[in-house]
């Protein structure tokens, strides 16, 4: 954690959830209001749920986001959903660059940074998701390769309330394997050095199995400001917990 920044514990349910899972949703927006003190909430269901549930999350602390969004505002692009159009849902946030998106679509640094500069013009908070592989990591290039990524990928007028950075290790997302903690903190110094001067007190998140029993483990790394969570999200008791393990007492 860092003193002075409140913790944000964000859920991406990527291409998972049909409508009986909303009551998912719901017993994290009721539940929101005792942790809003200590922490801010957030789920990112698939875009076929962001209306439904930002009306679950309505009058709650809860909030709902994206998982990705068009560069433009609207236009002949088949199949896709523009930062305004979630807006419209009342979406507060949206993922930009996840690394599945990265590998399944082909998205470079550059479609990163545009995405989120869309989502700045509709008004979003944009999470920016750095991260190297395998193979990378075993090649010592982690450092190279999350700065190469921030680089290309923070927008242009990233500040601390429009941004947050997610550092997501591919070869930690959904398989049960982590970083030390000795190398979360590695990458997470690193990024607060490079964002420091940009855009002071920015939230840097951790992601890649996050889960109820080593949430707290992670979340006590200097200058990891909360977590980015996907399987153990789809379950509101699992969320929930790593809400608790992040919340701060004291969190401003
Ligand atoms: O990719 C992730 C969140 O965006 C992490 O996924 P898991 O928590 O399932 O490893």
């Amino acid at each position: 954690m860092t003193p002075g920044i409140r913790p944000l514990v964000a859920g991406n349910w990527k291409m998972n959830g049909l409508r009986a899972r909303l009551g998912e949703i719901k017993r994290v927006a009721d539940a929101s209001d005792a942790l809003a003190p200590n922490c801010d909430l957030l789920l990112c269901p698939p875009a076929t749920l962001t209306y439904v549930a930002t009306t679950l999350a309505q009058d709650t602390a809860l909030c709902i986001g994206g998982q990705d969004c068009h560069p433009e505002s609207s236009g002949a692009h088949t199949g896709d959903v523009s930062a305004a159009m979630l807006a419209d849902c009342f979406a507060t946030h949206v993922i930009a660059g996840h690394s599945e998106r990265r590998a399944d679509h082909g998205e470079s640094d550059d479609l990163v940074r545009q995405k989120a500069e869309a989502a700045h013009a509709a008004g979003l908070i944009a999470i920016v998701c750095v991260g190297e592989t395998r193979f990378e990591r075993e090649n010592g290039e982690t450092i190279a390769v999350v700065g190469r990524q921030l680089e290309g990928s923070l927008p242009v007028g990233a500040t601390a309330r429009n941004t947050v950075i997610a550092y997501e290790p591919v070869w930690a997302i959904g398989t049960g394997l982590t970083p030390s903690l000795e190398d979360i903190g590695e990458v997470h110094d690193f990024l607060r050095q490079r964002t420091e001067t940009l855009a002071p007190g920015m939230r840097l998140l951790y992601g890649g199995s996050v889960k109820p029993d080593n949430a707290g483990a992670i979340m006590g790394v200097a200058n990891v400001d909360g977590a980015l969570v996907g399987g153990a999200s789809l379950d509101a008791g699992g969320f929930l917990a790593i809400a608790e393990a992040t919340a701060q007492p004291d969190a401003p």
